[in-house]
């Protein structure tokens, strides 16, 4: 009797519109499968940023740790379920959805947190990943307990990295790095600003007739990460691995003032050796 329960149960986290979650976009308008259609194919975007950013940031990995390559694969996860998520706005895909970001979360910290803002009783950053690893696992348990406020508590990291982005450029002069770091903020910002009208502001963009605040979220937050990621990038390759003379660039096109940002190693194997 109990295991009949316990399977309907599982079945029903699949159900469409299981999740107590419920986005400002019209259900099914546009597919009788898909519940959320813009949301959906809108994070197409990351399945198409992720690739690009693997590809971008290799030279950087290769010579730093390919372990840094765990974040773009792990982005890539979170547009297929956030997808499926939009598309079924069922529990599991919630689930799924919000996990995943905390995985990338939780990389793009063990990577890239600035070792001189680690808590005073860590000394290196294999300690402070397996810290990071333990909060992850407990905060994977503990996000069953109430789903609602998974989201809020993931969108406060996004306030968190803005404060630790404005901790690095402090003393920063060089001016590409700052317009770096202003153009992630900026994208941030705007991003964020889409999720919270959607989620508190959706009778005034039903009156509008254009109810797509929240797939426009999903564009701006992959860029501000490609953004971000890569500002964090070059910091710790001007710190950790100096001898290889980074820099920061534009693709597709250097001149352009947009575009997606990466590294460029400018030292010569010549150079490395001779430091
Ligand atoms: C110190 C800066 C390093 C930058 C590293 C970036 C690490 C990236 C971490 C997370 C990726 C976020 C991916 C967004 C997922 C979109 C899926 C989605 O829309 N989910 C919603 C439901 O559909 C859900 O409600 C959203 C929850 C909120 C997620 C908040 C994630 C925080 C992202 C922070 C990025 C900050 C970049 C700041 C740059 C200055
Ligand atoms: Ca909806
Ligand atoms: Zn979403």
């Amino acid at each position: 009797m109990g295991g009949v329960y316990s399977s309907e149960r599982m079945a029903g986290a699949f159900a469409y519109e299981s999740s107590d979650l419920d986005w400002c976009e019209d259900n099914y308008k546009h597919s009788e499968h898909v519940v959320e259609y813009f949301n959906t194919i809108s994070n197409f975007s990351f399945l198409i940023i992720s690739p690009v950013m693997l590809y971008l940031l290799h030279p950087y990995a290769k010579e730093r740790n390919l372990a840094i390559h765990l974040v773009w694969i792990m982005m890539i996860f979170v547009g297929l379920f956030s997808s499926y998520f939009h598309m079924t706005l069922s529990f599991v895909g919630q689930m799924l959805d919000e996990l995943s970001i905390v995985w990338v979360l939780a990389a793009a910290y063990s990577v890239w947190f600035p070792r001189k803002m680690f808590p005073s009783f860590i000394k290196d950053r294999s300690t402070f990943s397996r810290l990071v690893l333990l909060v992850t696992v407990v905060t994977t348990l503990t996000s069953f307990v109430k789903p609602t406020v998974n989201a809020y508590v993931l969108n406060s990291f996004g306030l968190h990295m803005v404060y630790t982005v404005a901790v690095e450029m402090r003393c920063c002069t060089d001016q590409k790095v700052l317009r770096l770091a202003k153009l992630a903020v900026a994208l941030w910002v705007l991003a964020i600003s889409c999720w919270i009208s959607d989620r508190f502001g959706c009778s005034f963009w039903q009156e509008l007739n254009f109810c797509y605040m929240h797939g426009f979220w999903h564009i701006l937050i992959g860029m501000s990460v490609a953004y971000g990621s890569t500002l964090m990038a070059y910091l710790d390759a001007t710190h950790e691995i100096p001898y290889s003379l980074p820099g920061l660039q534009f693709w597709p096109c250097a001149e352009w003032p947009v575009g997606l940002p990466h590294i460029v190693l400018r030292g010569t194997t010549k150079t490395r050796k001779q430091c």
